[in-house]
């Protein structure tokens, strides 16, 4: 991202920059200085009633949250977030853990091996970017204060707020930038949330509890309270001495819990609950109960977009319920996203027509059958064509994999100060909070935002499970999402520095920049399309611009902050031999260029407004070398072209 957003551009003054950086590095001299030291108990009261205060005013809207930053121009706050000193998430299974106490607790230390059981002792204090409480272990007798780093939500719900036990795997006993003490969550994964437990009498009688438990929280709408009954029910169901005489109860529960699934878009898990609930039997009801999970099984797979497993999954629900018009509405979806996927032909009316604020989101298929992913030297991977494209010709479409709109609740814009290259950025880290949301429900998905450039390399593409669920390091998924977003434009009213929309296309990612760009990129709601501006040949590279700047300068600097690369195409070669005086010269008559197009309507335009066009365009054109600019375009001199060609076709050269 931009540390500059289009329309409203944010800056900071430089003594806010001084602070946040200085808050951030007496943090770390601190943090260094406290490593090993025992933890300081707390006064127990005193530590209750501010955060019973705090969370009060943060509720309230009054609360000085100590994380905002002021900033000038824009003129209102962002949070402040610090990146740059990443650690692995915990990847060992709770009961391999072993217990430890708060008691037991060194300042500055990661936990390794270890597991913390809290107890809520206090409200949450929610604020822009984190949320924090006191806690209680299970000794008692002590307090600390318990904070979850940006990825602080759950399916809209606050995790503090959602449960009051937890248990803290390899617990990070740090600093605040307040300096206060505090256990700090960076990888949600890293907090379990323990759920009200059942007294269970047999071991049938607690699955059918959670199961009716589960099916009463559904029915009020509590999603996240049905997931977690029928989780508890069907651990106990699927164990032998229940599933030897009850072997339907599990798969009630599945089939349930599939369905709670899909509305939390928890689509792996909804595929597999859906064919687990499988009875096979040929009496009416089971095939009616079956048909309803071929259906679930069906929409899960059609929203992770596997349209031919689908396909199979509507058609057995068809053979089982033959009256059923979701399955035939169903399977014609199907063969049109799967006619999309093999020719890029698309119905564009159509796609069109079905937008709005309200529905963002195509549904469509991504077409990616003339694109390859392979090495390209100097510049890591790249995509390339597989067959000749001709000019105008879709390249590629691909629907994002997330894209958070301005005007959704989980936009939510901050200043990242990191600590490796001491530069302060506006980054869209709601974006970052939606993507390690969206693989931790959809753990299929990991590998493939895992295997995309960033700079911190973590584990890598691998993906790690534990029996608790899937592993996410979030640390890489701001890296990656750092130097892998675009913006879709925006499609559906104003957009500021506080609430741009960006997106992820994963496909799209492996673009590599350049200033002459043969690729320029569209997006229609999520859904991005490519198309080439002059004649692709198989085998070429495909290049967009990421920064379209004319101005050398602006464009080296862009390139150089947000994706940490300098570019080296013939274009940038030719303009950074030009004399700094030439340049100079260059951008004032691009921005005297820039007013004139924008103040003067082509149509009907006199005679002598068009040889004001005329001059502007031979001015800008003379500050290029011809030698040196043999073949490469003079991009500043386009805007003021394209508007003499609409003025006057007869005296459109300049
Ligand atoms: C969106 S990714 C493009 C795919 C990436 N090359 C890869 O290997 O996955 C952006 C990153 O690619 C690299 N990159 C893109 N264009 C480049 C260029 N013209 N020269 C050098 N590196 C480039 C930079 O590291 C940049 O941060």
């Amino acid at each position: 991202m931009a540390s500059q957003i289009e329309r409203n551009t944010i800056y900071l003054t430089e003594e806010e920059a001084e602070r946040i950086r200085n808050t951030v590095k007496n943090r770390l001299k601190k943090c260094s200085e406290l490593v090993g030291h025992a933890r300081e108990p707390r006064d127990l009261k005193a530590a209750i009633s501010r955060a019973t205060g705090a969370s009060l005013m943060a509720d309230m809207g009054g609360a000085p949250d100590p994380e905002m930053t002021r900033t000038k121009g824009w003129g209102g706050t962002l949070p402040v977030v610090a990146v740059g000193q990443p650690y692995p998430p915990c990847i060992i299974a709770l009961q391999d853990l072993q217990p430890v106490t708060l008691g037991d607790l060194q300042m500055e230390t990661h936990h390794r091996g270890r597991r913390l059981t809290v107890k809520r002792a206090s409200p949450v204090v929610t604020l822009a970017a984190r949320s924090w409480t006191m806690v209680k272990d299970e000794v008692g007798d002590e307090m600390e204060r318990l904070e979850v780093c940006l990825h602080k939500s759950r399916h809209d719900e606050d995790v503090l707020e959602s449960a009051s036990v937890f248990v803290i795997k390899e617990p990070y006993f740090t600093l605040t930038d307040q300096g206060e003490a505090t256990i700090r969550i960076d990888h949600p994964s890293d907090l379990i949330v323990c759920r009200d437990e059942i007294i269970a009498n047999t071991a049938e009688k607690v699955a059918s509890t959670c199961k009716d438990r589960g099916n009463a929280a559904l029915k009020q709408q509590d999603l996240w309270l049905a997931h977690a009954k029928y989780t508890e029910g069907l651990k106990v169901a699927r164990q032998e001495i229940v599933s030897n005489t009850n072997p339907d109860l599990a798969r009630d529960i599945s089939r349930n819990r599939a369905h709670v699934n899909l509305i939390l878009n928890q689509l792996d898990e909804a595929k597999t609950d859906a064919k687990a609930s499988l009875t096979g039997r040929q009496d009416q009801r089971s095939k009616d109960l079956d048909s309803k999970a071929y259906f679930r099984a069906g929409c899960a797979a059609y929203n992770l977009g596997e349209y031919q497993e689908a396909k199979g999954f509507f058609e057995e629900q068809q053979k089982l319920t033959p009256g059923d018009k979701d399955a035939s509405t169903n399977l014609r979806k199907i063969r049109m996203r799967l006619h999309e996927q093999e020719t890029g032909i698309y119905d564009w009316e159509k796609i069109r027509d079905g937008l709005s604020r309200a529905r963002p989101r195509v549904d469509a298929a991504s077409f990616i059958n003339n694109t390859n992913v392979r090495d390209s030297p100097g510049r890591g991977r790249g995509l390339f064509a597989s067959r000749d494209i001709p000019a105008e010709g879709i390249i590629m479409c691909e629907k994002a994999f997330c894209v958070v709109w301005g005007h959704e609740s989980e936009a939510l814009t901050a200043m990242t100060y990191d600590l490796r290259d001491d530069r302060i950025r506006v980054s869209p880290v709601g974006l970052s909070k939606s993507t390690v949301q969206k693989l931790l429900s959809n753990s299929s998905q990991i590998e493939r935002v895992m295997d995309l450039y960033g700079d911190y390399q973590g584990d890598g593409k691998n993906v790690s499970w534990t029996e608790d669920g899937p592993v996410v390091d979030t640390f890489r998924v701001h890296d990656i999402i750092s130097r892998n977003t675009f913006g879709p434009g925006s499609q559906y009213g104003e957009e500021g520095a506080t609430n741009a929309s960006t997106g992820l296309w994963i496909w799209s990612a492996y673009i590599n920049h350049s200033c002459i760009a043969n690729a320029k990129k569209e997006c229609i709601g999520d859904l991005m399309v490519l198309r080439a501006i002059r004649p692709i040949a198989a085998g070429e590279e495909i290049f967009h611009s990421y920064d379209e700047s004319s101005d050398y300068d602006a464009r080296q600097t862009a390139l150089m902050n947000t994706w940490g690369f300098q570019c080296n195409c013939t274009r940038c070669d030719a303009e950074k031999a030009d004399d700094p005086a030439v340049r100079k010269k260059r951008r004032e008559l691009v921005s005297e260029a820039d007013a004139f197009v924008k103040r003067e309507n082509w149509a009907n335009a006199k005679r002598l407004t068009i040889a004001k066009a005329q001059r502007l365009a031979r001015a800008i054109n003379d500050t290029y070398d011809s030698e040196r600019y043999k073949g490469v375009p003079r991009v500043a001199i386009q805007r003021i072209q394209e508007w003499l060609a609409k003025a006057s076709p007869h005296f459109s050269s300049a």
